[in-house]
């Protein structure tokens, strides 16, 4: 159980905080506008807490963005259909294995308009708050949602935010930017 909790705890928290530090690194405009939310709300000789987080409307789209674009469980867990069920028309025979697709949901173009693109602001209203969009859906959906929600939701903000509170993410001069593709 405890090594259930390790395994699938840090490879998503790790590569999502390795993600969010790409998307930082590769958009400069981006990166100013989380710090410029940082730097209004945190003393500079404190370090950023949860309640912090929650008043910084463009760094809570930020990390919202990397969780949709960084797809880290493109494709969760499958399960197994207890009974024969209905939905919307449909039948699906008790015994079938269902399979979510975490990934075309995020990437949706109909629904997005234009997936491809690192874009915080798709999560801004016009009065400049930050609006959470149940179609971004990395933790998955119903009983069997994770259970490290709590601790990742702590964990990716505040670790993000200590950073960008004391460096700037930069390229290295003179060499090829990363990449975002695996
Ligand atoms: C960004 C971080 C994380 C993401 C994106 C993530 C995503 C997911 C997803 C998509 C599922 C499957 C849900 C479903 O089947 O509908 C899941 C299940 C699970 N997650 Fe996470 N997770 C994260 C962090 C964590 C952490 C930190 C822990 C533990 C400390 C954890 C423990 C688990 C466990 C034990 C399950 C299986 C739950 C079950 O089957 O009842 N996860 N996670």
């Amino acid at each position: 159980m405890l090594s259930d909790l390790l395994q699938t705890g840090t490879t998503t928290t790790n590569g999502t905080l390795n993600y969010g530090l790409l998307f930082l690194t590769l958009n400069p405009d981006i990166q100013k506008k989380c710090q410029a939310d940082i730097d209004a709300i945190v003393l500079k000789h404190l370090t950023p807490t949860l309640e912090d987080v929650e008043k910084m409307p463009y760094f809570q789209a930020f990390v919202l963005e990397t969780h949709r674009l960084g797809n880290i469980v493109p494709n969760p867990i499958p399960r197994t259909c207890p009974k024969d069920w209905r939905i919307r028309g449909y039948t699906i025979p008790k015994g079938s294995i269902i399979f979510s697709n975490h990934y075309s949901v995020h990437m949706d173009k109909e629904y997005w308009g234009d997936p491809e693109v690192f874009r915080p602001d798709r999560f801004i209203n016009e009065k400049g708050e930050f609006v959470l969009d149940k179609r971004v859906c990395h933790f998955g959906f119903g009983k069997r949602i994770c259970i490290g929600i709590t601790l990742s939701n702590a964990v990716i903000p505040i670790f993000i935010a200590t950073l960008l509170q004391n460096f700037n993410l930069s390229c290295v001069p003179g060499q090829k930017p990363p990449t975002t593709e695996t």
